[in-house]
């Protein structure tokens, strides 16, 4: 754990729907409660399971972007995602602050916050396939929309990138992952 005092990094995690983004950042804070996990904003309802969630109307959301609530915010999938500004708070005696991040607002982030570390997560296309259905969250049409970008690129310029293969158990990502991170002493 680093100084009480010190920010902690933001890891960002990226990759396709159902690649287990969600997933991956809790099972790393069930590890060690030193990995907070930030909560994001969504149009979303707010009964639609899967992550932690707050779940506001689209003009909620309006009205919360324009008095500056948000650190990060983007639309996908036809949703609007907002990360609070409560994010600076959590990086204060974190060991990293996680928060599930579209990867076309990476590049930003970094520009914002230099201490970035981006977690890439990859699967096989028909394990995606397989857990968003498992998942359920979404109907077979928005299924299909969302493996269709699922080869989307990183942008170019990101200055540390962890890419780890999320097709096995979640345990054995998790110590890839905290493999991966310690040499940068995160
Ligand atoms: N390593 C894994 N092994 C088996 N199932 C997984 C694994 N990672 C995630 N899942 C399952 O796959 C589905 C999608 O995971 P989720 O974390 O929601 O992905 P994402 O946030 O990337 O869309 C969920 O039902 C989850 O329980
Ligand atoms: O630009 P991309 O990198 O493709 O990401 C687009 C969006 O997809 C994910 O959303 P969400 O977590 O709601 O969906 P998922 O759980 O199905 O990935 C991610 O968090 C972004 O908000």
């Amino acid at each position: 754990m680093s100084d009480p005092a010190s920010l902690a990094p933001i890891i960002a995690v990226v990759g396709p729907s159902g690649v287990g983004k969600d997933s991956v950042m809790q099972a790393l804070a069930d590890r060690d409660p030193g990995f907070r996990i930030q909560r994001r904003v969504i149009t979303r309802p707010a009964d639609a399971g899967g992550e932690e969630f707050t779940g506001v109307t689209p003009e909620v959301f309006a009205r919360m972007q324009a008095a500056g609530d948000f650190a990060l915010s983007w639309q996908a999938h036809g949703l609007s995602y907002g990360i609070p500004s409560e994010l600076y708070n959590l990086r204060r005696g974190a060991r990293a602050v996680l928060v599930n991040l579209s990867r076309a607002v990476l590049g930003e982030t970094q520009e914002r916050f230099g201490d970035l570390i981006v977690l890439s997560l990859t699967a096989a296309p028909e394990v995606l396939a397989g857990r968003l259905a498992a998942r359920g969250r979404e109907d077979a049409a928005e299924r299909a929309r969302r493996l269709d970008r699922a080869t989307t690129p990183l942008p170019e310029g990101l200055r540390r990138v962890i890419e780890v293969d999320n097709s096995g158990p979640l345990a054995t990502t998790v110590d890839t992952v905290l493999a991966r991170l310690q040499p940068e002493s995160v």
